[in-house]
């Protein structure tokens, strides 16, 4: 992520994907799925939203590339409202990795597959070549062009779906649920190669989860959805110290900060912490505190 960000000077930057007073509900249903949502998410940064279900995370992320059009409010894409205009230009910024691989993987090849994007873009034969080999490498799928997608893995149909957007080289890629149903080590795989993209690529990550452990490990910023709105926004450490919150919107600490609250009700003397290494340090400093 960009030093300045880092550092909190975001003021400075200009937003890669903005939401303004947005609004939407479903055909004619009198639920709002969204309601008056507002943020900003600027280049480089890892953001996670979490809610539970129904919260209305895959509604507002088919918001970030113009599937669906607000009822009220807009969606800004570098700092222009999307429209039929730049409908095409926002669809190559930013690409969506849907929940059911099922869904994106329409190919009889993994190749053909991952070709569909860039052959879409009128790129040359040997340009869509090299972007498929590049994407499938990434994603460390290289091996399995040949193969029909729909008989891989659960974890291994994600990758080609990844792959697919990466093939396109967007700037920001938006991931709705991309460790459900992997088994643990495949979750953890599939996050390597999201943070790759965001660490070697400089390509600004948006996911959705329910994984509130992963979350502090990830995440530069959080943001909390209840009920189509958005609760709360800040860094893992801002939120996750508030169990209260947490309840409210239906979701739990991460088990490393669960266990400091079960300390302070010991009457220990700690700050919840929410990273192993975090976690370590507090440990640490309170075995090297004398007691009274
Ligand atoms: N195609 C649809 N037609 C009508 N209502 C819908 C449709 N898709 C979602 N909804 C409703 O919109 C609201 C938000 O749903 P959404 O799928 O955005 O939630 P979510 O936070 O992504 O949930 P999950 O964690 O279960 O994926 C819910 O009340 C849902 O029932």
């Amino acid at each position: 992520m960009q030093e300045a960000l880092k550092q909190g000077n975001m003021r400075s930057a200009t937003p890669i994907i903005e939401l303004r007073n947005l609004s939407y509900s479903y055909g004619n249903s009198k639920i709002e799925a969204l309601k008056d949502i507002n943020l900003k998410i600027y280049p480089g940064e890892k953001v996670a939203f979490l809610g539970a279900n129904g919260a209305g995370k895959s509604t507002l992320f088919k918001h970030l590339n113009g599937i669906l059009k607000p009822n009220l409010g807009e969606a800004l894409v570098h700092g222009e409202k999307i429209s039929k205009k730049n409908i095409s230009n926002v669809r190559q910024t930013v690409g969506i990795v849907f929940q059911n691989p099922d869904d994106q993987i329409l190919a009889p090849t993994v190749e053909q597959d991952v070709a569909f994007g860039p052959v879409n873009m009128g790129l040359s034969e040997k340009e869509v070549d090299s972007r498929v080999k590049e994407a499938l490498e990434l994603v460390n799928i290289a091996g399995l062009e040949d193969r029909s997608p729909h008989h891989l893995s659960g974890g291994q149909k994600k990758r080609v779906a990844i792959a697919g957007i990466l093939a396109m080289r967007p700037e920001v890629i938006v991931l709705d649920e991309p460790t459900a149903g992997l088994d643990p080590r495949g979750a953890e795989n599939i996050m390597n190669v999201i943070e790759k993209m965001n660490h070697d690529l400089g390509i600004t990550i948006i996911l959705s989860t329910h994984d509130v452990d992963m979350v502090p490990l990830f995440a530069d910023r959080v943001f909390l959805m209840h009920h189509g709105r958005i609760e709360a926004q800040g860094t893992s450490k801002e939120i996750f110290k508030q169990p209260g919150l947490l309840e409210h919107v239906h979701l739990r600490m991460p088990r490393i900060a669960g266990v400091f609250e079960l300390l302070k009700a010991e009457g220990l003397d700690v700050e919840t912490k929410v990273t192993p290494m975090d976690a370590r340090d507090e440990i640490l400093r309170l075995l090297n505190t004398p007691r009274e």
